[in-house]
C-alpha cells in the first residue's frame, strides 16, 4: 500500500482537484483528505488562451505546476501530513490539446518542477503512450472506477460529468467499454459565462426558468460523433453552440443542458447491454435540472455517487493518485475496451525527486 496524491485540472478549468489516496494499485484504495483549489479569473482566462496547443504555453505551464505545488502543500496541511508521508504524486496537468486521431494529445504541467518544490516523486503524463499505440488517451478513470464498483450490480454506468462528459460501462465479469458521451459542463458555463456574468448554473436553477428549443437541441445532436462506436473521445471544445446563438439566455441554458443529457442516452446504443444504475461524478452531478433530465432520458435510477460512499468532487483526482502506482508497477492504464488501444498499455513518465 502506498499513500499518493492525486491531481486533477479539468477541462471546467475551475481549478485543482487534490486527493489523498491510500493504494495497492489493484483493489484496494482507501480515500483520504479532498481539497479543491480554485483558479483565479486571471489565470483561468491564461490557461484558455493555451488551448489548441497556442498562445505563452512555458509560462502557463510553469505558473500551473507552481499552482499545484500550493494545491499539494495545502492538502498536507489539511491532512496533518509531512511530504516524507507521502510516496508518489499523479499528477495529470491540463490538458491543452486532445487530437488522437492525429495521435497528439497534450496536458501541461512539468512533472520534474513538481518533485523538486514538493520534494515527492511524481508520475505525469499519463495520456501519451496510449494515444501513441492508438488508443484515444481518454477517458483513463474507467480501471478505477472498476477497482471501487466489485461488489454493486452489474451492468452499471459510472458517468463523469466534467467540462467533457465520460462514461465508464462495468459488465458482469468486469469487461468495460468507455467513452467520451459528449458535452458536460463546458457549453453551459460557456454559456453562463457569456450571457449571465456567472460562472455555471447553480444546482441548473437558471436552466429550469427557461425551456428547450426543439430545433436548436435537433441541430446540435445532428453530429457524427454520436454515431461512431465506443471507445471515442472529445476534445474540450468539439461542438459548436451555434444552433442556441439566437435564443434568450434562459432557453439558451435549458436547451444546451438537454444537450448535455441527450448526448449520454445516445451512448445506449454503443453499449453491450443497457445499464441498470448510472452513478454521477463530477460538477454536473450538483446540477439538479440536468440530474433529472438525465433521469428521464435513461429511465433507471440516476444517483450521484454519493448513493453508494464515494466523493463524486475527489473522484477523478484519486483516479490518478491510483494510476500512478499502476504507472509505477508497470500495469496498464487502459484496456481496448476503454481507449481503443490494440492491447492493455501502461503509461505515465516518473520524475524522481532530484
Ligand atoms: N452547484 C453546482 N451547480 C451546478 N453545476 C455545478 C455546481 N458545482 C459545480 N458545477 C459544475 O461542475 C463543473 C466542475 O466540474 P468538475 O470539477 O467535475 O470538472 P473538471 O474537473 O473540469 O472535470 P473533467 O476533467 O472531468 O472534465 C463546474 O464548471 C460547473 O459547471
Ligand atoms: C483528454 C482529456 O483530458 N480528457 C478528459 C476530459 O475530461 C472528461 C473527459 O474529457 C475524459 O475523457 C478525460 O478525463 C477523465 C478524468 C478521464 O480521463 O477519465
Amino acid at each position: 500500500m502506498r499513500t499518493v496524491i492525486g491531481l486533477m485540472s479539468g477541462t471546467s478549468m475551475d481549478g485543482i482537484d487534490a486527493a489523498l489516496l491510500r493504494t495497492d494499485g489493484i483493489d484496494t484504495a482507501e480515500p483520504g483528505a479532498f481539497i479543491t483549489i480554485p483558479y483565479s479569473d486571471g489565470f483561468r482566462a491564461e490557461l484558455r488562451s493555451c488551448l489548441g496547443g497556442q498562445g505563452p504555453i512555458p509560462d502557463v505551464e510553469r505558473a500551473l505546476t507552481e499552482a499545484h505545488a500550493r494545491a499539494v502543500k495545502a492538502l498536507l496541511a489539511d491532512a496533518g501530513l509531512r511530504a516524507a508521508d507521502v510516496d508518489l504524486i499523479g499528477f495529470h496537468g491540463h490538458t491543452i490539446l486532445h487530437a488522437p486521431e492525429q495521435r497528439r494529445t497534450w496536458q501541461i504541467g512539468d512533472g520534474a518542477l513538481l518533485a523538486r518544490l514538493t520534494g515527492i516523486p511524481v508520475v505525469a503524463d499519463f495520456r501519451t503512450a496510449d494515444v501513441a499505440s492508438g488508443g484515444q488517451g481518454a477517458p483513463l478513470a474507467p480501471l478505477y472506477h472498476r477497482g471501487l464498483a466489485a461488489g454493486l450490480a452489474k451492468p452499471l454506468a459510472v458517468l463523469n460529468i466534467g467540462g467533457v462528459a465520460n462514461v465508464t460501462w462495468i459488465g458482469a465479469d468486469g469487461e468495460l467499454i468507455a467513452c467520451d458521451t459528449g458535452p458536460g459542463n463546458a457549453l453551459v458555463d460557456d454559456w453562463m459565462l457569456a450571457r449571465t456574468g456567472r460562472r455555471y448554473d447553480d444546482r441548473g436553477a437558471f436552466a429550469r426558468t427557461g425551456s428547450i428549443d426543439a430545433v436548436a437541441l435537433t441541430a446540435l445532436l445532428d453530429h457524427p460523433y454520436f454515431e461512431r462506436p465506443a471507445p471515442k473521445s472529445l476534445d474540450r471544445d468539439a461542438f459548436d453552440p451555434a444552433p442556441v446563438a439566437g435564443l434568450s439566455a434562459e432557453d439558451g441554458a435549458a436547451t444546451l443542458t438537454a444537450f448535455t443529457a441527450f448526448s449520454v442516452e445516445r451512448v445506449l446504443e454503443h453499449l453491450p447491454a443497457p445499464p441498470v444504475r448510472w452513478l454521477v461524478t463530477g460538477g454536473g452531478r450538483h446540477n439538479a435540472t440536468l440530474m433529472e433530465m438525465l433521469a428521464d432520458r435513461l429511465r433507471v435510477p440516476v444517483e450521484p455517487v454519493e448513493a453508494v460512499g464515494w466523493n463524486g468532487d475527489a473522484l477523478e483526482a484519486q483516479a490518478f493518485a491510483y494510476l500512478a502506482v499502476r504507472s509505477r508497477l508497470d500495469l496498464p492504464l487502459s484496456e481496448p475496451g476503454t481507449t481503443g488501444a490494440p492491447r492493455p498499455v501502461t503509461g505515465g513518465r516518473f520524475n524522481p525527486v532530484a
